[in-house]
């Protein structure tokens, strides 16, 4: 039986306000910075939140409809955004427009809710509405806010969200994005048999997170919070990439170069047939060409900000003398190792043997089984150039995901048309259109989480190793704030 979680019925909260009270086990999972901001976020969160726009300062609502930025103008959620929007008389979408059905997830800034437009009862009105109380977050947090709500207004592309609208009412903003009944990645990939997918599924996923980084850069973004759970499944399947504020923006320079390219005749006329990418018959041909190709690389980009999750940390990162958009490239390294493999290549006994493993230069080391899949040699030459210690000579860093896509492991892919492939048979992935709402998120979601966090380099962590005020017994600090945050909330 398709272990997919089938709809629970939707609840309604009334059609008066959008009432709710929120649940905090998901919030217990996260670490945090500091273990006194945890507390404030977790009292805060044990409260009912309510959205009743009459009970809130109209004074200070503002609400914004991306216009006009959007190839996608034929999309029925635009259609729907716009229909409701003319509802009103200042032509612009409230929070009375929406109606909350449940409660999605709750994330390190805020809340998700899965919600439809009133009056417009249609599978295009639904939504993922994102709610972040700036009354409970830190200072350090809001700027985290302003960046994902600046991001997401960026962005246009079908593997990344869509930002329907930003509304700011009293002390919250509400991002309005696309809904992904399909869940993440990773709760994908824990369902499948040795928690790996095999390797078109790899391929097709890893293609597609490609592209979205490509993108990214291409606007000077570099992501830094790449991870399958990160990586949501749309309802055909296809990805979503979320969580965009870990990001920073730099100046990038989009060029066209030309490079020189010798054909060779290939040693078998078809490459490969999958369920996904479809078989294609090679022209064989020979001699040297021409090709132009774009790069769009944010080669200049520097942070010395230590943010990410630690099994997905580049070891610049690590070593907290600064970084740049290689951070992602490693990322996609340790991603497609772990869609592969189940696990990530450096995991260690605790966090702080992770960091170690990372730091170490030790390369990354591969199980070879006997009769493996095909394309699985690829893979590992894949991994092998992207999991490079030094960032000047990984594979991404100098051109982008242009050089990345010339790899063998992607031989085949019509780049142009990567939208219209047909996503993998995968046990637990449905991607049938479905009218009603199917959603697999909530308890398998958050119970396997990695936490990301704020970190100040390998130094700090050994300097707070030997402090041992600030140590618990398993002598690991980031156990440590974690343990902190369940116990305040006993
Ligand atoms: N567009 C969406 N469609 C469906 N579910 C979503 C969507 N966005 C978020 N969720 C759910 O809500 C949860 C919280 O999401 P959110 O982006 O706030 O935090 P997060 O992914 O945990 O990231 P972080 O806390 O690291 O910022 C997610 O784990 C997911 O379960």
């Amino acid at each position: 039986m398709d272990d997919l979680e089938y709809p629970t019925p939707v609840a309604d909260y009334g059609d008066l306000d959008f009432s709710f009270t929120s649940c905090t086990s998901a919030a217990t999972d996260r670490t945090f910075v500091s273990s006194s901001s945890a507390r404030t976020s977790l009292a805060r969160s044990s409260l009912t939140l309510s959205f009743n726009e009459s009970r809130l300062s109209s004074a200070t609502a503002t609400s914004t409809v991306p216009q006009v930025l959007h190839h996608r103008k034929w999309d029925p959620h635009w259609t729907a955004i716009k229909a409701a929007s003319n509802l009103s008389s200042d032509k612009t979408l409230h929070l009375r427009h929406l109606k909350l059905l449940r409660h999605l997830g709750t994330g390190n800034l805020g809340r998700v809710f899965l919600c439809r437009l009133r009056d417009y009862d249609h599978a295009d009105s639904t939504f993922a509405l994102k709610v972040v109380d700036h009354a409970s977050l830190p200072p350090k947090k809001l700027s985290h806010v302003q960046t994902e709500a600046e991001i997401l207004s960026l962005l246009d592309h079908p593997f990344l969200p869509t930002l329907y609208a930003h509304i700011e009412v009293s002390h919250y903003t509400c991002l309005l994005i696309d809904y992904c009944p399909n869940g993440d990645l990773h709760t994908l990939l824990i369902k499948q048999p040795h928690n790996h997918l095999p390797v078109q599924a790899v391929r097709f996923f890893a293609a597609e997170v490609l592209a979205s980084l490509e993108y990214l850069h291409a606007l000077g973004i570099v992501y830094r919070d790449l991870k399958p759970e990160n990586v949501l499944l749309r309802e055909d399947g296809h990805i979503m990439l979320s969580d965009f504020d870990l990001c920073f923006k730099s100046d990038v320079v989009p060029t066209f170069e030309h490079r020189r390219v010798l054909h060779v005749r290939p040693t078998r006329k078809t490459r490969r047939s999958t369920n996904c990418f479809l078989s294609r018959e090679r022209e064989p041909m020979e001699g040297e060409e021409m090709e132009a190709e774009f790069v769009a690389e944010p080669t200049t980009a520097f942070s010395k900000s230590c943010v990410g999750t630690h099994e997905y940390l580049a070891p610049e990162l690590v070593g907290g003398f600064g970084h740049g958009s290689g951070v992602d490239w490693w990322a996609f390294g340790v991603f497609i190792y772990e869609l592969l493999y189940g696990t990530t290549p450096f995991k260690g006994g605790n966090k702080e043997n992770t960091l170690r493993n990372i730091a170490s230069g030790n390369g990354v080391r591969f199980h070879v089984a006997e009769g493996e899949e095909e394309g699985m040699k690829e893979a590992r030459d894949l991994i092998e150039c992207l999991l490079v210690r030094d960032p000047r000579r990984r594979l991404g860093c100098a051109k982008g995901a242009t050089e990345i896509k010339r790899h063998p492991f992607f031989d085949g892919i019509n780049w142009a048309l990567l939208r219209t492939y047909k996503p993998p048979d995968v046990y637990g992935l449905r991607k049938k259109p479905s009218k009603t709402i199917v959603s697999p998120v909530g308890v398998s979601f958050s119970a396997h989480k990695r936490r990301r966090w704020w970190w100040k380099g390998l130094g700090h962590l050994v300097k707070t190793r030997n402090n041992k005020k600030n140590t618990h017994s398993n002598g690991n600090y980031y156990h440590y704030v974690s343990d902190k945050v369940v116990r305040t909330n006993k």
